[in-house]
């Protein structure tokens, strides 16, 4: 299902065939089932408490750390300035508007500081870290790409798909703003752009890789989801 030459079986007779739509399809049924997450409902519509909003971004900083490490494994490897230039703009948002994000909910909500300092990740946050770490040590760019791909596609569709309240508390509308901005989706358009690139001039060892990592990291974001406190 993740050959090079599953991939040309799809692609042939379509129209303008893309990588990243092919592995979207074969990511399913985990890729929409993380998009639809009654979790993003639930925040959207005001109907998650702040407890459960707190619970979610400890578990997602156990995320975003090791995430901002893979960010900087991707600017390593990166062939180009151009490429470099593209992520590094994206890790200075990362370390900055969202990081901020996560400490002023930390705050405003009260999460003590042992939980901020040394979090009770649950398996699912701790197998997803796992693979972030993992990618990072070992995987060449395209299969860094694929997981960025991944992580930040997912969360623009999500975003630009739920309905947000009026009167949303600042901290859920900042989290959804984060992921739903022009810049944002920029920055989602490049990645895929890339990873399509890339992913052509694979061998094909590298090219199965590539498309498992992608497909690992997708149920590993449905499981995450379905782990933290509930929609
Ligand atoms: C689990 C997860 N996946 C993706 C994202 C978006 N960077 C996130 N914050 N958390």
């Amino acid at each position: 299902m993740t050959t090079r030459s599953d991939w040309n079986t799809w692609a042939a007779g379509r129209e303008s065939a893309r990588i990243t739509d092919w592995l979207r399809e074969i990511s399913e049924p985990d890729w929409s089932a993380t998009v639809n997450h009654p979790l993003f409902d639930a925040l959207a519509e005001g109907r998650l408490s702040k407890g459960d909003f707190a619970a979610y971004m400890v578990q997602d900083y156990g995320f975003v750390d090791p995430f901002t490490a893979l960010l900087g494994h991707a600017i390593g490897q990166a062939p180009s300035m151009d490429d470099r230039v593209v992520l590094g703009q994206f890790m200075g948002m990362l370390t900055s508007d969202e990081n901020s994000t996560f400490q002023r909910t930390f705050e405003a909500f009260d999460v003590p500081r042992a939980q901020r300092e040394a979090p009770d990740y649950l398996p699912e946050t701790r197998a997803f870290r796992e693979l972030l770490h993992d990618t990072g040590r070992g995987g060449r760019y395209a299969e860094i790409l694929a997981v960025l791909v991944v992580t930040e596609w997912l969360y623009l569709e999500w975003a630009l798909r739920v309905t947000r309240v009026d009167g949303l508390h600042p901290l859920m509308a900042e989290w959804i703003d984060l992921h739903d901005n022009h810049a944002f989706q920029e920055f989602v358009t490049w990645l895929r752009r890339r990873l399509d690139e890339e992913a052509e001039t694979l061998d094909d060892a590298s090219f199965a890789r590539m498309a498992e990592r992608f497909c690992d990291t997708v149920v590993l974001e449905r499981r995450f989801h379905d782990a933290v406190p509930p929609g």
